[in-house]
Formats: C-alpha cells, structure tokens, sequence
C-alpha cells in the first residue's frame, strides 16, 4: 500500500522534507505550489513524485499532508484543508517556526472524523530559501518539535512522529505550543534581529568608509550569518512572535545597558566575567552534528586554499571504503588556509582516516 504525502509549499523547508521521503519504497510525494513556473523547477530537480496547482488535488487522496509555507499563510490553508472531505485517517502538520497561532487556528476548526492536525517546527534551517537550497540531510540530528493540539489521539502523534524520525533521522521532541514560542523566540527569532541590525550597523558605517566591509573577518561573519535570511518568512515570523521578541528585547537592551555601564567605569573583571559565563554556556551546547541520536567522531585539518582539494581529500577516504558522514569548511578568510571537518560515524573510522591522512602529511586533530 502507498503512503500518499502532500507539501504544501515546496521551499527550503518543504524541499527538504519531499527529498527526505521521495524515492522512499512505499511513498509517494506530491508537491503544491501556487506559481505555474515552479512546477518545472520541481520536475528538474526531482524533488517530488508529481506537481500540482491544485489544492483539492494535492490533499484528497493524501495520507500527511505538511504545511510549509511562510507563517502568515498557514492558518489561510488549514481553514482551506478543514473545509475539504480529506481521506479518512489523515494527518496535517506544518513545519512554521511559530507555534501558538497556528494551533490556536486548529482548535477552532472542525475537522472531518478521524482527521487530525499536529503542529511541527524542525530546529534545523538555514539562511538560504527555496527549493534550490533543499536537501535530504538538513534534518538529520537536529531535533524536531511537534505541538499536538488537545485531543489528538496518540496514534495518531505515533504515526506522524514515526514518519518523520524514519525518513528525515531527526529527534522528535514535544513541547507546549507557547512555551515553544518562548523559547524560539530566545534562541532563533532575537539572534535573526540582532545579526539583522548589526549587518545595518557596520552597512551604514561603510557607505562612509569601505574598509568596513573589507576588513570584516570571521567573527563578523559568525554571528551575522543568519542576517541573509528570506525577508518574507522573517517577517513572518517576527510579526508572529512580536510579543514575545519585543519582551525579549527589552532584556536584550539591559544587557546592552550593562556593558554600557561597564565600560563606562572601565570595569575590567567585570568585562572578563560576561565572556567567562558566556563561554562556559556556549561551550556547553551540543553540536549540530553531534546530538543524542548517534555520536560523531570529528577530525579537524588544515585545508591549503587550492582548487579541488575538499574533493580530492574526500575521494581519497571514499576509495579506501570509510565512510565520512559530514563535511564542513569553517572558513576563517577567503585567502588563507581553512579549516575542514570530516565527521564519522564510528572511531575506526576516524582513525583509518586520520592514520591515512597523516601518511599524507596532512595537518590532523581529532575530537570525539
Ligand atoms: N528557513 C528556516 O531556517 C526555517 C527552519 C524551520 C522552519 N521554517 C519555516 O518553514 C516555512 C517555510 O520556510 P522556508 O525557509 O522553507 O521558506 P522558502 O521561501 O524556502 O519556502 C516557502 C515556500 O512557500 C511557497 N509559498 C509562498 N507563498 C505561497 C502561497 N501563497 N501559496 C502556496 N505556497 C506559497 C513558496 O513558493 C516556497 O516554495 C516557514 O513557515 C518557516 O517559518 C523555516
Ligand atoms: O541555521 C539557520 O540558518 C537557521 O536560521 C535555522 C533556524 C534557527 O534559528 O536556528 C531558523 C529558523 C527555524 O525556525 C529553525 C532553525
């Protein structure tokens, strides 16, 4: 039997989700997209098993169907979905970074029987949009929370739930819808406002003086890199999410306030103490790629900046069959050496490769 599953809105998120099941034995994928040009874009980058303009299409015959439009669209196309005789034993959730409204939205509405919704919001993203910057693995590790509202049975949480930890190897977590908000808030929607005025800082700073932009290093891209974010689904979200983030900026300005006056009375152990509990906490946090489902061995090495030196490092490890799990670059400066990080899934593993690496004279550090 097919698993029929519907997304609705195939951007970052959504394309992301469709690779993750398409291709899957058993599952089918339909995209919904509201503009006619999209439909090739899909059928090119293969990222659905079938694209539609229609929304009665998209979601009679299906089993999940998942919401992944901008937030301000969401509570319009579940009101849509509520209104339609969907198949019995249905499951609609949403991927939006805000949760309140959009459950609010479902307790209002009357379902047919045996049709749920369940809220979702992956904690895994990036500042890219569109389907173009889709991929199967943006899910894996992270954890990913659902919000069902009151009543929902639990096999119905169960089915969903299994769904998604299957195919995208996310964590599912469950967490109260405005506690949920609090907390993103905190963590994702004042860090985007605060790299978003910073950028709008320093930019106005350099239409006087381009060395601005022109020294800006590694520290300036770290924290600000989530300032190219989409417009349209941040705004979204902030406007969403508005009495929470304008308390949280509240807070936000006393500490502001507090290192005002710390400089103000060249208080230099006070200075010294903001980075010390800084660093502690932030030291503590657990690594993306490093979450509770598997552990990642991660070697470090220096990378001379030469052109197809990730690929020759990576082919050279493939073709001794170890199997490297993630890549990254954490870049320092455009015109200097980087730093690369192979992550593996077990320490035989990171060993062949670093003992391998190291007869190639290659610079090497492990961390467990
Ligand atoms: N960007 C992130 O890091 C991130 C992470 C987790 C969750 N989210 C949430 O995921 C959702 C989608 O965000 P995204 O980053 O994938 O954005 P995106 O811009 O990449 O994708 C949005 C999709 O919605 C479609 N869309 C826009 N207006 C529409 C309409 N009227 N009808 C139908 N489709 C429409 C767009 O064509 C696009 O395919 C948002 O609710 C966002 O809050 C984003
Ligand atoms: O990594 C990023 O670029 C993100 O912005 C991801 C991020 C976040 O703030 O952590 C952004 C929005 C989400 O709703 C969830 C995750």
């Amino acid at each position: 039997m097919t698993t029929k599953i519907a997304i609705f809105g195939v951007g970052l998120i959504g394309g992301s989700l469709a690779l993750c099941f398409k291709g899957k034995p058993g599952l089918h994928v339909t995209g919904y997209t509201h503009l006619p040009e999209l439909i090739h874009t899909f059928q090119e980058r293969q990222v659905v098993d079938y694209a539609t303009l229609s929304v009665e299409e998209a979601a009679l015959d299906a089993d999940f169907i998942f919401l992944c439009v901008p937030v301000s669209l969401l509570n319009t196309y579940l009101e849509q979905l509520s209104r339609l005789p969907l198949k019995k034993g249905c499951i609609i959730s949403d991927v939006g970074s805000t949760k309140a409204s959009i459950i609010a939205c479902a307790e209002q509405l009357h379902f047919q029987t045996d049709v749920h919704f369940i809220g979702g919001h992956p904690m895994a993203g990036s500042e890219r949009s569109g389907v173009g910057a889709a991929s199967a693995l943006l899910f894996e590790n992270a954890y990913y929370v659902l919000t069902p509202p009151a009543g929902v049975p639990a096999d119905a949480y169960d089915s969903l739930a299994t769904l998604l930890s299957q195919h995208t190897r996310a964590q599912m977590v469950r967490v109260e819808p405005v506690l949920h908000d609090e907390i993103v808030g905190a963590i994702s929607h004042l860090p985007h406002v605060i790299a978003v005025a910073l950028v709008n800082q320093i930019r106005e700073y350099n239409e006087h003086n381009p060395l601005y932009r022109m020294l800006a290093a590694g520290g300036f891209r770290d924290i600000t890199r989530i300032a190219s974010s989409d417009p349209i689904v941040w705004r979204d979200i902030l406007l969403g999410n508005r009495h929470v983030v304008l308390n949280l900026l509240e807070d936000w300005n006393q500490g502001v306030q507090q290192f005002i006056e710390l400089l103000q009375t060249q208080d230099a152990r006070g200075i010294e103490q903001q980075f010390e509990y800084a660093g502690a906490f932030r030291d503590e946090l657990p690594e993306r790629r490093k979450g509770m489902i598997v552990n990642l061995y991660d070697l470090y090495l220096d990378v001379p900046d030469h052109p197809g030196i990730i690929g020759k490092i990576t082919t050279e490890i493939g073709n001794r069959g170890i199997n490297i799990s993630n890549v990254q670059i954490i870049e320092s400066r455009e015109d200097v050496p980087g730093v690369m990080r192979l992550s593996f899934r077990n320490e035989n593993d990171m060993e062949q490769a670093k003992a391998m690496l190291l007869d190639s004279e290659y610079s090497v550090f492990a961390r467990v």
